[in-house]
């Protein structure tokens, strides 16, 4: 895999590094209901405009639709989101997403990118680039549909970084992946970090949060229960939820 100094994130991911006020997430009575399922009830949450944050929980805790609604893919039943002030839906633009499922086109891996490209182009990145920083550009001819799961979830990658986000969320992208793919998905998430792309990600995996994450977001019953920096978070828990979680016991 080549360098990501191969890439140019010139723009918006700079302009993070550079002023630490751009993009500060403030979340204030967030509530989100789907008929008569409360999913997400009274959540303030606050995060830095840098680093990289973990959301971790037990099934059903919301994880996912809080993702989604801070992406401004969906909307909140009640209380407020902004990024910087701004509302998701003003920035989703300016942010990537990777699913557990990586979204392909039915096309080449190479058409893969060239259409977020084509789309989204901002700084001059080059597809083979970008296929070279994830280790795919052998591949480039390719049907993506051949992937395997791991080749699959780096060109998922590759499209969200082709979007020269300043955020990127990533729900579980790495849960039906080998040691080794897991590995080269973390090692990018860490060099997208050091470029300055906010990194918010879901993920089950104890040891990839304490790898990858500088905070950790506890969600239990669709509430914030814990919101500490990583290395308290799993040395201390403050939350009863949270350590029941760490310890392998059932939380609902
Ligand atoms: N459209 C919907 N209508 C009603 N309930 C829904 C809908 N979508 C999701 N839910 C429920 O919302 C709750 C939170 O879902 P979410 O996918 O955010 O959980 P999660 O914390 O990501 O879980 P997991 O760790 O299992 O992926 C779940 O109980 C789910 O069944």
């Amino acid at each position: 895999m080549s360098s990501i100094d191969t890439l140019s994130f010139t723009s918006d991911a700079r302009r993070v590094l550079e002023d630490p006020n751009l993009m500060p997430l403030r979340v204030r009575g967030l509530g989100l209901q789907c008929g008569d399922t409360t999913i997400l009830q009274d959540l303030d949450l606050d995060l830095a405009p840098q680093g990289c944050t973990a959301i971790m929980g037990p099934n059903g805790a919301g994880k996912s639709m809080l993702l989604k609604l801070l992406h401004g893919l969906i909307e909140p039943s009640t209380g407020d989101i902004t990024w910087g002030g701004t509302v998701p839906s003003a920035v989703t633009a300016r942010q990537a997403m990777v699913f557990q499922k990586p979204v392909l086109l039915r096309r080449s891996v190479a058409a893969n990118v060239d259409f977020v490209l084509k789309t989204r182009r901002k700084s001059g990145t080059t597809r083979d680039a970008l296929l070279a920083h994830v280790g795919l550009l052998h591949k480039a001819r390719d049907p993506a549909r051949r992937l395997s799961g791991g080749e699959a979830q780096r060109l998922a990658l590759a499209r969200a970084l082709a979007c020269e986000p300043e955020v990127l969320f990533l729900d579980e992208a790495t849960a039906s992946l080998d040691p080794a793919s897991v590995k080269a998905i973390e090692d990018l998430i860490l060099d997208a970090s050091a470029k300055g792309i906010r990194i918010i990600f879901v993920t089950h995996d104890i040891g990839q949060a304490k790898r990858l994450a500088d905070d950790v977001v506890f969600l239990q019953g669709g509430r914030v229960a814990e919101h500490s920096p990583a290395r308290s978070f799993f040395s201390d828990p403050r939350s009863s939820a949270a350590r029941d979680y760490l310890n392998g016991r059932l939380v609902f």
